[in-house]
């Protein structure tokens, strides 16, 4: 490890430039607290410059212990909730890097980066037009580079990775992306090449049904984007095709499936506002211990609402219970329904086990501190959360591993 201070009016000084540079020719990076330094085509670039002296640390470890983490899901299926329902367990804002490209769609925070799937778009879309295919078809994706950069990450080693413009359709010149901690490759096929699946310590599916999408995109497209109610339907139809055979697939493969379909305490509903959430969490993932309800390994309805828990109508069920998916033994939590007052969230907390809270309530914490999400109110919000805490925990496990120390007691 080596060590040399900078201050922040300067780019590097020549000690920590050289101590840089080295590393770098070496294959390894250097960090200003949480912030990234690289070595770059002969010079020394600071990513986001920092804001006061400091001290940079040039380490062979640092990237080495980056955790990946794949998170599948369609276009406007709330990756980006569950994004920044993810990266708000581990503090900080998460953000484009700093001076870079205005349309990026990478998010840095302390200790994640996540990196949209769009960006491996081997056609733009003027591209896939001209070679009539969908961005979900394989044809449009370069996967052996998105295998190439999301193993060197893993590996430690900064990559160039591209931009797709979603803004104009193009792909833009590549940015500068270094290890992270945690590293999320979110987007349409985070599980579609083998070689890719085979880097990722975690995945996760959002499995958002056909109703239920298309409630959201009209919430979304419509009333924010002003698309037309037949052109949301036209572009759902036309992705389906596509979707069923190259993205809708990967839910087989993934350690925790995040189910989301109309109310069965409705009849006939089709509002899709009221939601059964259904998280489906495999057995036997090295470092992922399924939550469970009560009773570890039984099968049980809990109706919560009465004195503690405060529900109108359709009022709230849970389910809990070992079941089949893909020919793998899971376990299936199930929240149909809404919490009116989230604060009474407590309640089912509390009879949640292995949900991997530092301290007791931290998931009511979590949803009340990030109500403005959409979903807070209901199982998608819950179990984003719970998923997030999982991720965090996960983590710590594979550090502790590697480093000996012990893991922190006391845990839910
Ligand atoms: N849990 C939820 N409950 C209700 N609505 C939701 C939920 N998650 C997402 N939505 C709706 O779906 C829309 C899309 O969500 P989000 O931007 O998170 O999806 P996305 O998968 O990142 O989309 P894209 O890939 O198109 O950028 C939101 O604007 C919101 O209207
Ligand atoms: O499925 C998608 C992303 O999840 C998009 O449709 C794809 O990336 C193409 O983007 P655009 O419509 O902006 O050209």
């Amino acid at each position: 490890m080596a060590v040399c201070t900078i201050h922040p009016t300067q780019s590097l000084n020549p000690a920590c430039s050289s101590i840089a540079s080295f590393h770098q020719k070496q294959g390894l990076f250097c960090t200003y607290g949480s912030r990234a330094i690289m070595a770059k085509r002969g010079g020394v670039i600071i990513q986001n410059h920092p804001p006061s002296p400091g001290v940079v640390i040039c380490s062979a470890a640092g990237g080495s212990d980056t955790l990946v983490i794949g998170l599948a899901a369609d276009s406007g299926c709330g990756k980006s909730t569950f994004m920044r329902r993810l990266t708000s367990v581990f503090g900080g804002a998460a953000e484009p890097p700093k001076g870079g490209n205005p349309d990026s769609n990478t998010l840095i925070s302390d200790t994640t980066t996540v990196i949209c799937l769009d960006d491996y778009h081997a056609l733009d879309r003027t591209g896939r037009k001209e070679n009539g295919v969908t961005a979900l078809d394989p044809r449009a994706n370069d996967f052996d580079l998105m295998y190439e950069q999301v193993k060197a990450l893993k590996e430690g080693k900064a990559i160039d990775k591209p931009i797709y413009n979603h803004v104009t359709g193009l792909l833009d010149p590549p940015e500068l992306i270094v290890p992270p901690k945690i590293l999320v490759i979110e987007g349409l096929h985070p599980m579609f090449d083998p070689r890719v699946r085979e880097l990722l310590d975690f995945s996760i599916y959002l499995d958002i049904s056909n109703e239920v999408k298309f409630a959201w995109k009209i919430q979304r497209d419509m009333a924010e984007r002003g698309h037309s109610l037949e052109s949301i339907k036209a572009s759902i139809e036309a992705r389906k095709p596509d979707f069923d055979a190259y993205v809708d697939q990967q839910k087989q493969y993934a350690d925790a499936v995040i189910e989301v379909l109309p109310t069965q305490l409705i009849p006939d509903d089709n509002e899709g506002k009221v939601l059964r959430v259904r998280l489906i969490m495999k057995e036997g993932v090295k470092y992922f211990k399924p939550v469970y309800l009560f009773d570890e390994g039984s099968t049980i309805s809990w109706v919560p609402c009465g004195r503690k828990l405060t529900c109108s109508y359709p009022g709230i069920k849970f389910f809990y219970g070992p079941d089949t998916y893909f020919g793998h033994e899971v376990f299936v939590l199930e929240m149909d329904g809404q919490f009116d007052r989230l604060a009474e969230l407590i309640y089912v907390e509390s009879h949640l086990s292995n949900i991997s809270t530092k301290f007791y309530g931290e998931i009511t914490q979590q949803m009340l501190k990030y109500s403005d999400f959409p979903g807070s109110n209901d199982g998608t919000g819950l179990f984003q959360t719970i998923i997030g805490l999982k991720i965090r925990d996960l983590w710590e496990q594979i550090i502790a591993t590697k480093t000996g120390a012990p893991l922190e007691a006391a845990k839910a």
